[in-house]
């Protein structure tokens, strides 16, 4: 009995958990197809008319598999020429990439091994819009704003936004998605520097350090008026329990304090494992005597700490902020800090970096602060260069990336065993919409997948972005990749559906076959309508190539490689010769052949593979064929 799930996935996220970058695909054909789709990527979100080119001209990568694949985009080559105004990298240049921030010299070694890289730092939001149309990559820190006027300045041409660390914040990510823009972190290298400035802050502020050190250097001796407090068995609450905030929660236990922390997302037995208590919010902040912010801001995390959260702590409490200042909001932290609720607050990171000189917070006499210095250590500097460089570069290659923010992020070994289906994928797609008679207005799309394996073991993520790449880009001058791909079918108002299914086959095999339906729609070929009203084809891959499986209601068995020539035709011999011949005449060269029916001597489909396009001509001769009643050619 066969089971199934489904899912309706129109508004579902593509984005989640780890993911290790894809150079095991398994063959040659299905590595650079891979590459391409993560390569071609939209020159305009779809919500705009494209009104200038889109980069897949930029032929800049060696390797020349991809080269060949970069030629197959032929949408994108004929919508270029409409547009010449744009500057176009030639087929032998290097991809660009603009630094606007200062980056460890090993990292930059690493992108000049790559690309033409343009290290321009201070730029001004009118600079950096003007560079970015000449750039594919852009590596910024936290103080470069990625607005979606950038994305709109770069006309398609920036694939990949590199965040040299781990806060995203500063870059559109809505926007970059909307114009199929990867955006990469370094999540990991930074972390320690972060926490080790965290527990600097605490000493600092609880020994007044940074007062006591300004009253000396102003002459003074003022033993009595900077008594701090102990930290030994006060309480810290840890709040954002992530990499930072674990970091830190380790340091405070062996200061001997008793540290809670607070993270909706965190799991418990990591939190055991560090011998630290997760609490609730309310909990968290009633509670401690020291507080240290390690959450990201976000439209939940924005001025989490307000006037009623203030009014919820101990009095007393010494806050520590190495997060993100917008958690904070700052004119409710100087009414705190003005009541004795908070003692006093050390803080590195603020809502508008650099802050303004006469801020009444940084000139608070209770508050410690430091430039956005988290990060700020030689080595987490190095760290996070090479952590970046490598993600772009590989971004650049098109490789799935370890740390994409706003694309899947699919294992390595899944990618493998997924690759031959992510190229049938965006083969059933592009055949199921040149089936659709024109028109017709395509609305509604369902993929079943049926395997053997159980349903969620199957990540569909990368073969219904495939799909929809194959059923849009032949249709329209929209450029389909993984960042883009749900919120491109979304702009279109597609409705792509998902069902798996299990059945009876090979498990060894992460799939057995992948039916594409599109529904409330009229064909060019009547044969591919099934018994339910739907265009609907079917494919399997054989020995690691796509195979169309069925037609309709038609079983057949061709390759999907090359062209097709599709028809439908009185189930009679010498039927095969006699197409054979017009497009021998013709020069055509016919690479396979299947017919498939549903009775003996009944109806017949004839699919035929041909290397070249056969012109009108022959084609008109084949629909000539007396017993012939349809046909279609379609391009693979
Ligand atoms: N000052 C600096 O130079 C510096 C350096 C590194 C990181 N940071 C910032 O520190 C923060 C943490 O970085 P990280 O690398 O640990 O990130 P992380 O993603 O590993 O950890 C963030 C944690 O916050 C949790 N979280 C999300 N929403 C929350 C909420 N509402 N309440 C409590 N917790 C919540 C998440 O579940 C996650 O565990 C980020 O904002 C990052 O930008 C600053
Ligand atoms: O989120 C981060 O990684 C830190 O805030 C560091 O930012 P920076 O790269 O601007 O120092």
């Amino acid at each position: 009995m066969a089971s199934s799930s489904s899912t309706t996935t129109t508004t579902k996220s593509l984005f989640s958990s780890t993911f290790s970058a894809s150079r095991s695909s398994s063959s040659t054909a299905t590595r650079t197809s891979l590459l391409s789709f993560l390569r071609s990527t939209s020159a305009t979100p779809i919500s705009q008319k494209l009104s200038h080119a889109n980069n897949s001209r930029h032929h800049y990568y060696s390797v020349s598999p991809i080269k060949n694949v970069l030629k197959t985009a032929t949408e994108s080559e004929t919508s270029l020429s409409k547009y010449p105004d744009v500057d176009l990298v030639s087929s032998d240049s290097k991809p660009t990439i603009l630094v606007s921030e200062k980056l460890g010299s090993a990292g930059i070694e690493l992108l000049k091994g790559f690309g033409d890289v343009d290290c321009s730092y201070n730029l001004s939001p009118e600079q950096l819009c003007e560079k970015i149309s000449r750039c594919d990559a852009l590596i910024v820190r936290s103080g470069t704003k990625v607005t979606r006027e950038v994305f709109e300045a770069s006309k398609g041409r920036l694939k990949v936004v590199g965040r040299a660390g781990v806060g995203i914040d500063n870059v559109d990510l809505q926007a970059a998605t909307e114009f199929g823009c990867l955006v990469v972190n370094a999540p990991t290298a930074n972390t320690v520097a972060a926490a080790e400035h965290g527990i600097a802050l605490l000493a600092a502020m609880a020994r007044n350090v940074s007062q006591a050190d300004a009253s000396m250097k102003s002459g003074k001796w003022e033993r009595n008026k900077y008594v701090g407090v102990s930290m030994v068995g006060k309480t810290v609450a840890v709040m954002g329990f992530g990499k930072v905030g674990s970091e830190v929660a380790r340091r405070a236990k062996g200061l001997g304090m008793n540290v809670i922390a607070h993270d909706p997302y965190a799991p418990a037995d990591r939190a055991r494992a560090i011998g630290v208590e997760l609490v609730s919010f309310e909990q968290a902040i009633a509670t401690a005597d020291f507080i240290s912010l390690h959450m990201p801001l976000t439209p939940t995390t924005s001025k989490i700490f307000n006037d009623q959260t203030f009014s919820m702590m101990k009095k007393g409490v010494r806050i520590v902020n190495v997060a993100r200042g917008g958690v904070i909001d700052e004119d409710a932290l100087v009414r705190a800090l003005d009541s004795g609720i908070v003692a006093q607050a050390a803080l590195d990171v603020f809502t508008e970096e650099p802050p303004q000189t006469d801020s009444k917070l940084i000139q608070h006499h209770n508050v410690t602060v430091t430039p956005h210095l988290g990060a700020s250590t030689k080595e987490a500097q190095e760290g996070v260069a090479i952590e970046i460089a490598e993600a772009v570069v590989g971004a650049l290659k098109g490789e799935l990336s370890a740390t994409a923010v706003n694309a899947p992020m699919v294992p390595a070994e899944v990618m493998s065993e997924l690759a031959p289906y992510v190229v049938l994928a965006e083969k059933l797609g592009r055949l199921a919409v040149q089936l659709v008679a024109g028109g017709s207005g395509i609305k509604s799309i369902k993929v079943t997948y049926r395997s053997a394996r159980d349903p969620d073991d199957l990540d569909t993520r990368l073969l219904r972005a495939m799909i929809t790449k194959g059923i849009i880009e032949p249709i329209s001058s929209s450029f389909v990749n993984l960042v883009n791909a749900d919120f491109t079918a979304k702009q279109k108002g597609l409705r792509i559906s998902e069902e798996r299914v299990v059945v009876d086959a090979n498990p060894e095999f992460p799939v057995d076959s992948i039916q594409v339906q599109i529904s409330n729609v009229d064909s060019k070929f009547a044969s591919a309508v099934s018994e339910n009203g739907e265009v609907s084809i079917e494919g399997k891959v054989k020995f690691g190539i796509p195979h169309l499986t069925c037609l309709g209601s038609f079983g057949v068995d061709v390759s999907l490689e090359g062209n097709l020539i599709l028809c439908r035709q009185v189930d009679q011999p010498g039927m095969i010769g006699k197409v054979g011949n017009i497009l021998g005449k013709q020069n055509v060269n016919v690479s396979f052949m299947s017919v498939g029916r549903t009775v003996r001597r009944n109806k017949a489909i004839m699919a035929i593979g041909v290397d070249e396009e056969p012109n009108k001509d022959t084609l008109n001769k084949i629909g000539q064929v007396p017993a012939i009643e349809e046909f279609v050619f379609l391009k693979l």
